[in-house]
């Protein structure tokens, strides 16, 4: 190994720096020697705070001014959620590992109701993600779904203040920061299926750097790697111009992934649900297809209904 220094950029939310320095950690603990720093970056996503994502619409708002970075030999790598990157990379970049998945679920929080099904009539939801407001709604027509939008702690905060009964936020985030007490209840399945990537880091690099390359080969885990490429592979054949409701979620178990989607309506009126599974390797193809099957299936009108209203 020749290089002495390694530089990883990250986003200064609490959450983005707890990630930043939990890879930061692995690569000392696997190298020693190596000087690993971080560099702080603020992104387009960090400074929008009071918009919902979904009506701003760009893609890349939390990871275009990481890979300038990267690619102007800022910062030799960039750590992610997943979740929040767009599934094609600039030219010159590429994921060099994605880490385990630690739980890609949701989670319902609310100080006074133990579930979802104990909400009264008409609680206040919130959330700016489409697709878990259409999916709340679906199970729960009669909420109501305020936007809430910002870090993880300024979320927490709304929700102690009174302004909504209940709020969603990912498993993942909340158990990076300690914070999985405040967990009421881990959403099944069957009410709300994750975002693509949804749990796992993202390690992003300069696809000709081969000594980081082959340096961060470690933090690759492959199983989750298949689940969320057959995930980015639905979400790439689907996707339109906007945020859209959709939740994926890739699962390998006994060497089978099953790869589970659904497309709904913003008022989650309408739903598209199907499952497929296949060979781990193929997830690409199963993505693919799958989101194929459901567009042919309904999926493209309510997706086009999607478009007209924005
Ligand atoms: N949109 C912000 C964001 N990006 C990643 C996570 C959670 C951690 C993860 O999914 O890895 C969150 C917060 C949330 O959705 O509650």
């Amino acid at each position: 190994m020749k290089r002495k220094k390694i530089t990883i950029g990250t986003r200064g939310s609490k959450l983005a720096l707890w990630q930043a320095n939990h890879i930061a950690d692995c690569i000392r603990a696997q190298y020693p020697d190596m000087d690993v720093e971080l560099l702080h970056i603020v992104t387009t996503g960090d400074k929008i705070l009071d918009v919902p994502l979904a009506k701003i619409g760009g893609k890349g708002l939390f990871t275009k001014e990481l890979e300038t970075a990267m690619l102007g030999g800022e910062i030799d790598l960039a750590v992610h959620s997943l979740k929040d990157m767009p599934t094609e990379l600039p030219e010159g970049l590429l994921l060099a590992a994605i880490t385990e998945r630690v739980d890609a679920g949701d989670a319902f929080i609310s100080p006074n109701y133990g579930t979802v099904d104990n909400l009264p009539q008409g609680a206040r939801i919130g959330t700016s993600s489409l697709r878990r407001k259409a999916q709340l709604l679906k199970y729960r027509p009669d909420l109501k779904i305020g936007d809430l939008r910002g870090n993880l702690d300024t979320r927490l905060n709304k929700l102690e203040n009174g302004e909504f009964d209940g709020i969603i936020l990912a498993v993942a985030g909340l158990k990076r920061l300690g914070w999985q007490d405040k967990i009421t209840q881990v959403l099944p399945q069957d009410i709300c299926l994750p975002a693509v990537g949804q749990g796992a880091l993202a390690i992003e690099a300069r696809s000709n750097d081969i000594e980081v390359l082959e340096m961060l080969a470690f933090l690759n885990h492959q199983e989750t790697r298949w689940a969320v490429e057959a995930e980015r592979a639905y979400l790439a054949e689907v996707e339109g111009g906007c945020q859209i409701p959709i939740g994926v979620s890739g699962k390998i178990e006994q060497e089978v992934l099953t790869l589970e989607a659904a497309i709904l309506s913003v008022d989650g009126a309408r739903q598209i649900r199907q499952i497929i599974s296949g060979s781990p390797q193929e997830g690409k193809k199963l993505g693919h297809y799958l989101a194929q099957q459901m567009l042919d299936q309904g999926g493209r009108e309510i997706l086009q209904e999607l478009e007209v209203n924005h």
